[in-house]
């Protein structure tokens, strides 16, 4: 569904040369939830952004469907980290979420039922009236989810988006990704710093390379479909997991190589 080849981005500009990604290679699935976790400043924005078609790539390509990404394309949202910019401050929440829907061309009744679902699927059904900085970050962030599950996309892209909430409201938007990503067989594509997050949220977890920017290694997350707070995370396959992806990562910031084959292997590793 989406293929990431070759991949590659370098920033020139004001006399500085900046090779953010060398050369990233994976692919998600259709319905797929893949997390993308990788050392501070590795280049997890900036492949989103060549994934989203925000950003041409200076070498490599995104494909979506089998169609290069040559911008925005049609079938995908996004969420991104800033919340408190991404939602119009003038606009009501049920406008803020139904604005996309216009430029999709879809008629007022049609417009309204999407908003009123989308709003309800994220627990904000009373909020449509309510200005955005009326409710709290974490609403927020829910009302930026609605907008982008209103506007029906194949692939939800997501920058981080529960950086800046605090734990409790974190866990549960983490747990309303994972709802709605069963109930509506979207692909997500989930990028985030954080190991038990990648852990938590996937069914595959992408570990990048400190920048310039490779694939370390891919791990299929084998822990069960339903997962919960508290027992998924007490659970001692969790706890291999992160431990697994933690010394990845810190191996990644060291600038070690991955072991040999770990590059783009498909893999779990054994239970000790
Ligand atoms: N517009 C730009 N112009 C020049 N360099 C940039 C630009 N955007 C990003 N970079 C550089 O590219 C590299 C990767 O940045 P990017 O924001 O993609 O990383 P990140 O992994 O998302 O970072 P973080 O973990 O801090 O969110 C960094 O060295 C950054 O300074």
């Amino acid at each position: 569904m989406l293929d990431v080849r070759g991949l590659r981005k370098v920033y020139e500009g004001s006399g500085r040369r900046i090779e953010a990604v060398r050369d990233l290679t994976f692919s998600v699935g259709a319905g797929e939830l893949v997390c993308l976790v990788g050392p501070s400043g590795c280049g997890k924005t900036t492949l989103l952004k060549c994934v989203g078609g925000l950003l041409a790539p200076t070498g490599g390509e995104v494909a979506l469907g089998g169609r290069v990404v040559d911008g925005p394309p049609p079938g995908m949202a996004f969420v991104f980290q800033e919340y408190g910019r991404s939602l119009f401050p003038w606009l009501r929440v049920g406008a803020n979420v139904e604005l996309p829907l216009k430029q999709k061309g879809l008629s007022p009744a049609r417009r309204g039922e999407l908003v009123a679902d989308a709003l309800a699927s994220v627990g904000l059904a009373d909020a449509a009236g309510a200005y955005p900085w009326q409710l709290s970050g974490g609403m927020q962030q829910r009302v930026a989810i609605a907008r982008a599950l209103a506007y029906e996309p194949e692939v939800l892209l997501m920058d981080e988006p529960f950086a800046a909430v605090d734990a409790q409201t974190r866990a549960d938007l983490e747990d309303l990704v994972r709802r709605l990503w069963r109930q509506r067989g979207i692909t997500i594509l989930f990028v985030t710093h954080d190991i038990d997050e990648a852990v938590y949220l996937g069914e595959r977890v992408v570990v990048l390379s400190a920048s310039p920017t490779v694939v370390r290694e891919q791990l299929t997350v084998d822990l069960p479909a339903e997962r919960d707070q508290a027992r998924t995370r007490a659970a001692p396959r969790f706890t291999e997991l992160r431990t697994h992806v933690y010394e990845q990562i810190q191996a990644a910031k060291r600038g070690e190589a991955a072991g040999q084959g770990a590059a783009v292997t498909k893999g779990t590793p054994p239970l000790r």
